[in-house]
């Protein structure tokens, strides 16, 4: 098979589909692999060092015309024209947040694979994790930058001093992001309480953290208390395949302090903020709504490329190779992990989650393969 990876344009993305490593075993596999010239530099991989493993450096158009595209996040409009009947994409897509882009992949008849959909018997995430991982300790680091003063915020050292209190973390959501932002802010000193509506979580988490965090269960009335006294408030709560439910009211957010900062991991679902519905970018990633400041970066891990590219590929590789090795239709009626990432088939919308959020027909992919 013919496999293409792109050189990704989405603002500060860093990261690319597969390092070195990755190609190499899909050429020992016996795949031919076009990589986009300049495709790694972002993640500090030359062209020469993909030459070296065998790919074949090449333009966007002739990656994209590969049997199979491998990317990190979904294609931006710029790139729709090279969609086409019969593509196998491999990627990141966030479809219940974006009907435009389901539009192009079924009026393309792309067949597309998500990264974030493709699950496990027990429920498990394995291509959405590790980036949840890295998303959830940098929403700790990136809500204590923006309390300081000189970044706008209020002014509050999240560890505090011995006789002044410690900065407070509210985190929403207490899954792979949720726990790895309160490991991190645990880190940095502050207080943390995790909100989740899975009581068997919280009883997990308060295990993890030796009791060091203050679980309690997800409902309206205690977001909005631990809100009214939180300094950072990070949103990471998932319901998989869907667009992320709106459980912080305009009013809660009114009634946080000025200078509070909110950092929506959940963004990239449609975000858990009535405030923080607006999608921003690495090189503008805050804006202030009722006194608060608000980040809202779809692609986190894209800053810490020499990180999320190694952690991205090395979950994503095992089932890349099994997509490179057998007709799409078969390999789907054997492997339940990527039945549940196939989006969208043929010009048909195959997650029922989604297309009921964003207005869409839906169809089972049972009957189409
Ligand atoms: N912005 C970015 O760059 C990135 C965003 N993400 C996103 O972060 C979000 C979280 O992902 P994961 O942690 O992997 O998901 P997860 O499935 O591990 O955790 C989600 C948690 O939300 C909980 N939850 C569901 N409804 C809730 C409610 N009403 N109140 C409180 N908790 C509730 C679930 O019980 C679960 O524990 C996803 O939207 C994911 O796509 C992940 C990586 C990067
Ligand atoms: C999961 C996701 O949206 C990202 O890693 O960018
Ligand atoms: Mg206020």
């Amino acid at each position: 098979m013919q496999i293409g990876i792109p050189k990704e344009l989405k603002n500060n993305e860093n990261r690319v589909a597969l390092p070195p490593e990755g190609v190499h075993e899909l050429i020992h596999d016996g795949h031919t692999v076009y990589v986009e010239h300049g495709a790694g530099i972002g993640s500090g991989i030359p062209d020469e060092a993909y030459a070296e493993v065998g790919a074949t450096l090449a333009s966007a158009a002739d990656v994209w015309a590969s049997d199979m595209v491998m990317k990190v996040k979904e294609p931006i409009e710029s790139e729709y024209h090279f969609l086409r009947p019969g593509l196998l994409l491999y990627t990141y897509l966030h479809l219940a947040a974006n009907k435009p882009l389901a539009e192009a992949l079924l009026k393309a008849k792309v067949n597309s694979v998500a990264y974030e959909n493709v699950q496990k018997d027990d429920g498990s995430l394995p291509l959405l994790s590790p980036m949840s991982e890295i998303a959830g300790s940098l929403a700790a680091q990136i809500g204590t930058q923006y309390l300081q003063k000189n970044n706008g915020g209020k002014g509050i050292l999240l560890a505090g001093v011995p006789g002044v209190r410690k900065g407070r973390v509210v985190v929403i959501g207490g899954g792979v992001a949720g726990t790895n932002a309160a490991r991190v802010a645990l880190g940095l000193g502050a207080r943390v309480t995790i909100l989740d509506i899975n009581v068997d979580r919280l009883k997990e988490i308060d295990e993890q953290f030796n009791g060091r965090v203050q679980t309690l269960l997800s409902n309206t009335s205690n977001i909005a208390k631990s809100l009214l006294t939180a300094d950072v408030a990070i949103g990471a709560v998932l319901l998989p395949g869907h667009r992320a439910p709106t459980l912080v009211s305009r009013q809660m957010v009114h009634d946080m302090p000025n200078g509070s900062v909110i950092v929506d991991i959940a963004i990239d679902q449609g975000g858990i903020f009535e405030t923080g519905s607006k999608v921003t970018t690495w090189d503008d990633p805050t804006y202030v709504n009722e006194g608060v400041i608000h980040y809202a970066v779809a692609n986190m891990p894209g800053a810490v490329p020499q990180t999320a590219t190694y952690a991205l590929s090395n979950a994503t590789i095992h089932y890349a190779q099994l997509l490179a090795a057998k007709p799409l239709p078969a390999l789907l009626k054997e492997n339940k992990d990527l039945y549940r990432g196939t989006i969208t088939y043929d010009g048909h919308l195959t997650l029922g989650q989604a297309a009921a959020d964003i207005g869409l027909d839906f169809t089972p992919l049972n009957q189409l393969i």
